[in-house]
């Protein structure tokens, strides 16, 4: 087989109408695994599996340098990010991100969110009801910000309006409809600010903490042993904030988890720390986020038996193979005692990428998502709430996918002090 007698027709627009069943429809269509479609006016190979997480990683064969299109830069990620560079100058960049894998700085950034989670929570026993993906987008928002030294005019709202921004960056990259321009002002918006904020800092107009995410920043140089350009930190500094704040999905997914299956409730209560390990995994593998990567084929390729040209692009089924019936065996039951049974390998669960992140492009907040969310989802099982009747389906034709009410909940109180300290 041949991808340039790939169809003719583009398949662009009806992937972003059927959203994420569209890869995992083509592939059942070519049980080898192997699928030729038409993206962005290419020739496009669609791939799953720990083999082709292997085959897509490697920048021997698939570079990540055209294959963005603009407007998911224009909202999701900034122009000039992390995401767009391959060879020296990702590597480069990518030292930026690597402290984040550190244990301590993942304990560090816990540290932060937790206290303002609890002190959220107060707030939320008053309210009459609140949403929960709204206010852990505030709480994340807040705690991440400390964290990285980035300075908040909490009297002014600025916490409130940076998570809408936030939250509108990651929820409006893949529609052509309002959703999609909210995103790329807020993008602009916070742009601008964080460019600012680099300036000032690199100029002693404002201080950034010794040794945090926003020192860092200004002080991060180039392959070329440049600084960045201001704008260029913004939007990495911007690619730490962001995807962190991002974590409100899986929060909201928590409680939807914990909603639908209240004896998962019970065994995070008991503190077994494996199982809470597990149940995270398992929010990350079960709930939809990312629905596919996609790449450009740096030279003729040949993919089982498949030969793929220069230039045309690879497209790496994220959602598919998180639910790959081969994989998972019962991939549409969310059990977190899979993990428990079978220890994951590197290239299985790829949620957040897959291949090494020190080398490759996989997502250097893997370890910080996990952290936040061990910690997180302890406390929402820990917290005694009523949820109203309210439309809690997850529609997959929307990406990025989410709770259509965001988890209301109301009356929400802390049984007993034992559940939050044994976090
Ligand atoms: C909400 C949870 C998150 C999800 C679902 C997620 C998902 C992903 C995915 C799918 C990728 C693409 C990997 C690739 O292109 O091969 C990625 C890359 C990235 N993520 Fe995350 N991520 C999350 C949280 C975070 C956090 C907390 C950070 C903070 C540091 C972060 C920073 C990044 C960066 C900088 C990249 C680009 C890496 C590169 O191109 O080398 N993400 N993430």
């Amino acid at each position: 087989m041949d991808l340039r007698r790939s169809p003719v027709i583009d398949r662009s627009l009806p992937a972003l109408a059927q959203g994420y069943s569209w890869l995992p429809g083509l592939l059942r269509e070519h049980p080898d695994g192997v699928a030729r479609t038409r993206v962005m006016g290419k020739p496009a190979l669609a791939v799953r599996g720990p083999e082709a997480v292997r085959f897509f990683y490697d920048e021997h064969n698939v570079q990540r340098g055209g294959a963005l299109p603009g407007p998911v830069l224009s909202t999701l990620f900034g122009h000039d990010a992390v995401h767009t560079l391959d060879g020296g100058a990702h590597r480069a960049r990518k030292e930026f991100f690597l402290p984040l894998l550190q244990a301590d700085r993942i304990a560090g950034l816990v540290e932060h969110v937790v206290p303002v989670w609890d002190d959220a929570v107060r707030e939320w026993n008053r309210a009459e009801q609140v949403v929960l993906f709204d206010v852990a987008s505030v709480v994340l928002t807040r705690g991440v910000c400390r964290w990285a030294g980035v300075p908040l005019d909490e009297g002014a709202g600025e916490t409130e309006h940076l998570a809408r921004d936030l939250v509108a960056m990651v929820d409006g990259f893949a529609t052509a409809g309002p959703r999609h321009w909210r995103a790329r002002r807020a993008r602009s918006r916070q742009e601008e600010r964080f460019t600012r904020l680099v300036e000032d800092v690199r100029s002693g107009r404002a201080a950034a903490p010794e040794g945090s995410v926003l020192a860092a920043v200004c002080r991060h140089r180039e392959a070329t042993g440049e600084l960045l350009h201001p704008h260029t930190a913004a939007v990495e500094l911007l690619n730490v904030i962001r995807p962190t704040v991002a974590v409100c999905w899986f929060v909201a997914y928590t409680a939807h988890a914990l909603h639908l299956q209240p004896n998962q409730r019970e065994r995070l209560r008991g503190g077994d720390t494996a199982y809470t390990a597990a149940f995270v995994h398992e929010v990350r593998r079960f709930y939809p986020f990312a629905p596919f990567l996609g790449g450009v084929a740096v030279r003729d390729l040949s993919w089982q038996g498949v030969s793929v040209p220069a230039g045309a692009m690879v497209l790496l089924d994220v959602f598919g193979q998180n639910h790959d019936e081969e994989l998972w065996g019962d991939p549409y039951v969310f059990r977190p005692e899979r993990f428990l049974e079978h220890a994951v390998e590197r290239d299985e669960l790829i949620p957040q990428g897959g291949g090494e992140p020190r080398t490759g492009h996989r997502c250097p907040g893997e370890g910080l998502t996990i952290g936040l969310l061990e910690a997180l989802a302890l406390r929402l099982a820990g917290l005694d709430y009523t949820v109203p009747d309210q439309d809690l389906r997850i529609s997959l034709r929307r990406i990025p996918a989410r709770v259509r009410s965001g988890v209301a909940v109301r009356d929400v109180r802390v049984p007993s002090e034992r559940t939050l300290t044994a976090v």
